[in-house]
């Protein structure tokens, strides 16, 4: 059995058909990238797999248990979900440390890894360049330490040399399955599978 099935999945707005009968599946460890144009459905998508989002039909399973009302709350304890503005919610870094219940000292490694210097967590969100906000939030995400990460554009900001840090540091943490979307052609190449919307 997958450890991710997806299963004609369908989602529309009024008229609007944005996910159409869409099935596939993830095996764990796998990387995943969710590509396609600007208004396809990427974040749509990533939002029903956090079960933030309800699909009209089809079913998410995640090891072999259906995400639904009941279940939610369960199964998204093995996500770690970085949605796209969030950091228009809170004021710094450690201030989201607080409310994940993540100790900031165990993210030094990973700031460490993606060249930031640890004082960027106390720094107002406002004063970051777009590139460290995202560096920052990503490595408290993956702090979470769950054992799937859903990235919304985790390299939209990012210079070639920050994603190459990243995916140095993704691809190096064990059996991690990790489902982004991406403008991005390096990551999209080191991924293990491809959702083209
Ligand atoms: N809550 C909503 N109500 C109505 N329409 C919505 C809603 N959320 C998304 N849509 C529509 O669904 C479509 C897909 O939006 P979505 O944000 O998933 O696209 P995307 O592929 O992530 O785009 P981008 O690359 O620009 O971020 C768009 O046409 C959008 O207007």
């Amino acid at each position: 059995m997958a450890f991710i099935e997806i299963k004609n999945l369908t989602k529309r707005f009024d008229n609007n058909l944005v996910i159409n009968n869409l099935s596939f599946k993830i095996d764990r460890g796998e990387k995943v990238a969710i590509k396609g144009e600007s208004g396809k459905g990427k974040t749509t998508l990533l939002r029903m797999l956090t079960g933030i989002g309800q699909p009209d039909s089809g079913t998410i399973n995640f090891g072999g248990k259906t995400l639904s009302n009941d279940s939610a709350k369960e199964l998204r304890a093995l996500i770690g979900y970085l949605p796209q503005g969030i950091d228009l919610l809170i004021d710094n870094g450690n201030q989201l440390c607080n409310l994940l219940e993540i100790d900031p000292e165990s993210i030094f490694n990973h700031l460490e890894a993606l060249g930031l210097n640890k004082n960027k967590l106390t720094q107002p969100l406002s004063e970051l360049s777009g590139g460290e906000k995202q560096r920052l939030l990503t490595s408290i995400i993956l702090g979470l330490k769950r054992p799937i990460v859903i990235l919304d554009e985790p390299t939209s900001a990012l210079d070639s040399n920050s994603i190459q840090k990243l995916i140095k540091l993704i691809w190096g943490i064990p059996n991690l399955t990790v489902i982004s979307t991406t403008h991005n052609r390096t990551w999209e190449q080191q991924c293990d599978k491809i959702i083209d919307l």
